[in-house]
């Protein structure tokens, strides 16, 4: 029997589908570990998949891939060094499981396979893999660990039956991905299994972006009377080595960093920049183009792009029109120069002229109406990809949580592009945050201090400056009334009546509402971008296009 042990936990940035990279990576991990003198190195869920894998996992040769690349880690446990505790799919008796695999002395010495499936919000796991049945503890060195899998101990069963068969220590390996407040969920949900099982809790978690989902890492671990042991960082890749020693009331942290979480705006914009980030990294653009037209959200787009890349890899394009103001040319000119970017100005009218013109035989004498507005951003939208096309960068598209919910975006127009970054904050946080990152340069941010958007963005009236003295507020409530209609209806499913009851006006509310139901065939055709809310419109919100169903009016329902 051992007294004590020492676990590195790993909180990686694994790639979807690429298993020699993840084997490469779960490998320098363990010589990290190995140097730090761990004895057992735990890696995240579906690790070496990549989490979430999704579909991939119904292909057999990807299933077949993946157990390969265990075996090949495993063997590596014949050096002596530290076994290793790594997130695999796992096919067995024509099922295919999330499971976690114990690698030590030269060979796959445990598996056992995850029993809650989420299938909620953004997890659809119940569609590609099989639960597993309850399990009972991994015997290492003497020592009986359990391994709750994520969603395991976000009930109670998984974490009593593991209690009850004698296990000592519980080691999560998660794919959690963060939204907001998703850090003191899941302190709480850990709190309560540590709480009823008096077992020690060690959680690691992935980090990085994958399509619209973002993993925040902040693996952490509890002392068994749930007091804080250790606390890994949000947002940086670290293999860090936790000590444990067992004494008379079981086992006991002893060493382990304790790093303090960012506060919630911090963590925000740091959600949108690594997402940015991986998914440009991920997918291989060398860098990203996107419309700077002097207002607020192309502003923000470029700061967390320069955030996520640095300056060399952001190229900003004014494309003025007749109607863009010389205080809309400033404003951008000034953030492309506090931001550090390439700048350039490709004017738009010959483009719209040209469309103009050949439409004008059919349009004949009818008058102008936003089908010429549109023209405008679908003729930027066309210089965008073509840079795009020329160059190489992806396009970033700027439309904020407000304006994608009532569809205040012109498709194949603005929406033109890869990935959003602001996809699912609203107007009013693009402004907290904008301030925010003027006062802030959060870690890991290549960007400069100081002010990058400047105040005069701040300030103005929003306007989209597709006719003469038009603003946002012509068309739309005033940002602040309109997010808190939309974020009743969207994050909340409120009722009209329920809404109106915290003092909004009817007409006001039964407009927002229709033109959110309205707005989902443009929401289906979106780029992806990164989920920020409890409630994105990715996964979370899926709301069908033909849809006829609207609230009943509050006088309605009282008679
Ligand atoms: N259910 C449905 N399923 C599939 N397609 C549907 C559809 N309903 C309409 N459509 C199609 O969509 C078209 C209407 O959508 P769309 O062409 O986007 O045009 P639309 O939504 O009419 O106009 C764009 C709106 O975005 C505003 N805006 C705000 C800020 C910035 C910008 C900008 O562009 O920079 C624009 C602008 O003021 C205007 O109100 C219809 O003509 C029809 O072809
Ligand atoms: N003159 C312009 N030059 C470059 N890009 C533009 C211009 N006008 C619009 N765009 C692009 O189209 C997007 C939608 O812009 P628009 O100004 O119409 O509305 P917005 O949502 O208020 O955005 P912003 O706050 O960035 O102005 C902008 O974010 C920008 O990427
Ligand atoms: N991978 C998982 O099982 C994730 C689900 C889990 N409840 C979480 O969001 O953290």
């Amino acid at each position: 029997m051992i007294n004590e042990i020492a676990i590195a936990c790993a909180q990686l940035n694994p790639i979807v589908g690429d298993v020699a990279g993840n084997l490469a990576m779960a490998r320098k991990a363990r010589a990290e570990a190995a140097g730090q003198g761990a004895d057992l190195l735990v890696l995240t869920e579906l690790f070496i998949a990549g989490y979430t894998p999704e579909d991939l996992v119904l292909k057999p040769s990807f299933v077949e891939a993946c157990q390969d690349a265990v075996r090949e880690l495993a063997a590596d446990t014949a050096d002596g060094g530290p076994a290793v505790l790594i997130g695999t799919p796992w096919h067995e008796d024509m099922s295919t499981y999330s499971a976690v695999c114990l690698l030590e002395e030269g060979k796959v010495s445990a598996i056992r396979y995850k029993v809650d499936l989420p299938n909620y919000g953004p997890f659809d796991e119940k569609r590609v893999f099989t639960a597993g049945p309850l399990p009972g503890p991994i015997s290492f060195r003497g020592i009986r660990l359990g391994v709750p899998i994520c969603e395991d101990i976000w009930d109670d069963e998984v974490v009593e039956c593991l209690e009850e068969t004698g296990a000592e220590i519980l080691i999560v390996p998660n794919g959690s991905p963060w939204w907001k407040h998703k850090h003191e969920l899941r302190l709480n949900i850990a709190v309560q299994r540590v709480t009823e099982s008096r077992l020690p809790l060690i959680y690691v978690n992935q980090l990085g972006g994958q399509d619209e989902l973002i993993f925040d890492g902040a693996s952490f671990g509890l002392q068994s009377d749930s007091s804080l042991a250790f606390q890994m960082p949000a947002y940086v890749e670290a293999v860090s080595l936790t000590r444990w020693s067992r004494g008379s009331d079981g086992w006991r942290c002893t060493e382990g960093p304790m790093e303090t979480l960012e506060d919630n705006d911090a963590l925000i914009w740091l959600a949108c920049v690594q997402g940015l980030r991986d998914y440009v990294g991920k997918t291989g653009f060398p860098g990203v183009v996107l419309g700077l037209s002097g207002g607020i959200d192309s502003a923000i787009c470029a700061a967390i792009a320069v955030d996520a890349l640095g300056p060399d890899r952001v190229h900003c394009v004014m494309l003025p029109y007749r109607y863009t103001s010389n205080a809309s040319l400033a404003d951008a000119s000034a953030c492309a120069e506090a931001l550090g970017v390439r700048y350039d100005t490709v004017p738009i009218g010959e483009a719209v002229d040209g469309f103009e013109h050949s439409l004008k035989p059919l349009f004949d004498s009818m008058p102008a109406d936003t089908t010429e507005e549109n023209l405008q951003s679908r003729a930027r939208g066309t210089v965008l990809m073509a840079i795009s096309n020329k160059f190489g960068p992806m396009v970033v598209t700027t439309g904020n949580k407000s304006e994608m919910s009532v569809g205040y975006s012109t498709l194949y127009g603005d929406m033109n592009g890869g990935f959003n970054p602001i996809k699912d904050l609203y107007k009013t946080e693009v402004y907290r945050l904008a301030a925010w990152r003027n006062a802030n340069r959060p870690k890991g941010c290549i960007g400069p201090d100081g002010i990058v958007i400047p105040e005069t963005i701040l300030t103005k009236a929003p306007t989209a400056e597709l006719k003469p003295g038009q603003t946002d507020q012509d068309s739309l409530p005033p940002y602040d009334v309109l997010d808190d209609i939309l974020s009743c209806l969207v994050e909340d499913e409120m009722s009209v009546a329920e809404i109106v009851a915290r003092g909004h006006d009817l007409a006001t509310v039964k407009r927002i509402e229709n033109m959110l139901y309205v707005a989902e065939y443009k929401r289906r055709q979106a780029p992806p971008g990164i989920k920020i809310t409890r409630r994105n419109f990715g996964r979370d919100r899926r709301y069908p296009i033909v849809n006829k169903y609207r609230d009943a009016m509050p006088a309605e329902q009282d008679s």
